[in-house]
């Protein structure tokens, strides 16, 4: 039989909040209720009657709570198969009470760790009793319904509810599949806490926040996000985000990083690469100019702001076929015009870290690696060359330097008053990377002549820095450390051009 009426309940939750309706109805379906301390007072306070597990267990609660539950005839009521005859003649002869519903609700420890509390109060949040009960609980799924969280006491109680106090085999493996869910979370949270400085080279992660989405990258892929998405946005209209979109999202958002405390800046991307950037004094000219960096490319782009976009700037977007569109905030006339397009994805960026480290497949495994979080400073610029970069030339290349930084390798970023030319992106050769930048930049009709080139990674030969010389760039940065780095800084020398190293290489694979 798989249908099984409920006859008791063990309740020990640290969370009391929403558990009210569920006692009441317990009780009104006439379940037993044991409990433990503070949960028991709880109950107790709403006029209920429940049973303190220290009457099962006949000890008190000891050590500071740390050893209330833990008790043979605690898990013997729950652990016990009801199919068993062996089992069942125990259960008689030690005087277990059968427990067929197990309601818990773990100490907090994520939330303490994250509050900054000492070493001693997070110690002693690890759920040592919880976490037992929901274990054992949800091992012996065929005869217990376990509830494992508060988040599912809305879901437990309509089951308890609809089923008139039964619950079915179907249910239970259901929140048992919760339960274990929730144990293995938790036990993934204190290891990486105690292995912060990762003595272990083990790699845990748990999300419990997951998301089916319409497909992969190509509709015949499946593919899933998991992840806090709300955490980081609010998601004020538009269609469903897609997987190659929120490879985007992550790219603009990355990018615009740089640019968090800069000027007004307005970045357009198209599969993960910038495809117009610039800086101005307005957003609306921001957007103008970031647009004028590749009109074409634009086209079913993904847009993103560092400041709030205002009525004019969006009446200029409005006008543009694009996927997303992100910025801090939005005003309300702006808001209403963005909103003309039925599909147009419009996210607000709420200001949240992100993550210091990057994860991705490799493989049979996986590969982790701190985030490039080197952005190049002035202080950072070594200038190498007889000539060195004027003041705008500086700032100039300090920008391309951000923008090459997000860019795939091998790439070369030309710009020219805080405007993005072109770039040349994930090119197998830096050369043609560079030729590919010019060619497009011309096609655009920039004037190169007094534009500065970046690269990610260091010029092995001087080619680059003649051709860009051939086109009239006459800056250029660039990390340096080439065993031939004195010809392209020869080249320069020769040729009137300023070249600064930085020292620091900024690959994108
Ligand atoms: N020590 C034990 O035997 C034990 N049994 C249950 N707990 C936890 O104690 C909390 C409930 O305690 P109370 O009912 O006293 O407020 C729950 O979060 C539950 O997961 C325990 N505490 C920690 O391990």
């Amino acid at each position: 039989m798989t249908a099984k009426k409920a006859s008791a309940a063990l309740i020990s939750v640290f969370h009391k909040d929403g558990l009210e309706p569920i006692v009441k109805k317990l009780n009104d379906l006439g379940v037993t209720l044991y409990s433990t301390g503070g949960t028991e007072t709880f109950i107790h306070d709403l006029g209920i009657d429940v049973v303190p597990v220290e009457d099962v267990t006949s000890y008190p609660s000891i050590l500071g709570g740390r050893v209330k539950t833990l008790h043979p005839k605690v898990f013997g009521g729950i652990l016990n198969r009801q199919d068993n005859e062996s089992d069942v003649a125990q259960m008689k002869e030690f005087d277990i009470p059968q427990l067929d519903i197990v309601i818990v609700d773990l100490y907090p420890f994520e939330k303490t760790v994250a509050s900054g509390a000492s070493e001693q109060d997070i110690i002693e949040k690890i759920d040592i009793g919880g976490i037992s009960l929901i274990r054992a609980a949800a091992k012996n799924f065929k005869d217990v319904l376990c509830v494992s969280s508060m988040e599912d006491y809305e879901d437990f109680l309509n089951v308890i509810s609809e089923g008139n106090g039964t619950t079915t085999l179907e249910d239970r493996k259901r929140f048992a599949t919760k339960a274990f869910n929730v144990s293995s979370h938790y036990d993934t949270a204190i290891f990486n806490y105690f292995n912060k400085e990762k003595e272990e080279t083990v790699l845990k992660i748990s999300e419990t926040k997951g998301q089916e989405l319409r497909y992969g990258e190509n509709p015949h892929q499946k593919g899933y996000f998991f992840g806090d998405f709300e955490a980081m946005f609010t998601k004020l209209h538009g269609k469903e985000l897609s997987y190659n979109n929120l490879l985007d999202v992550d790219a603009a958002v990355n990018l615009m990083g740089e640019f968090k405390n800069d000027d007004p800046t307005f970045a357009i991307l198209k599969h993960n690469n910038a495809c117009g950037l610039a800086t101005r004094s307005t957003i609306k000219q921001a957007y103008v100019d970031a647009l004028a960096g590749d009109p074409v490319s634009a086209f079913g782009g993904i847009l993103i702001s560092n400041v709030e976009i205002d009525k004019p700037t969006a009446e200029e977007i409005h006008d543009l076929f694009c996927e997303v569109v992100i910025a801090p905030s939005y005003s309300d006339e702006a808001l209403d015009i963005l909103k003309g397009k039925k599909n147009r994805i419009i996210l607000v960026q709420n200001d949240i870290e992100l993550p210091e480290t990057m994860v991705r497949t490799c493989l049979n495994g996986i590969l982790v690696q701190d985030k490039d979080s080197k952005t190049d400073a002035k202080e950072d610029l070594n200038p190498v060359t007889d000539k060195k970069p004027t003041p705008q030339e500086t700032e100039d290349l300090l920008f391309a330097s951000k923008l090459c930084k997000h860019t795939k390798s091998n790439t070369i970023v030309l710009a020219k008053n805080k405007q993005l030319c072109a770039s040349g992106t994930g090119q197998t050769s830096r050369v043609d990377a560079l030729n590919q930048a010019i060619h497009k930049a011309q096609s655009f009709n920039f004037d190169l002549n007094g534009a500065v080139m970046a690269s990610d990674a260091f010029f092995p030969f001087p080619d680059c820095v003649e051709i860009a010389d051939k086109a009239g760039i006459k800056s250029v940065i660039q990390p340096g450390g080439s065993i031939k780095d004195q010809l392209s800084i020869d080249y320069c020398n020769e040729n009137g051009m300023a070249m600064v190293m930085t020292g620091t290489r900024h690959f994108k694979h």
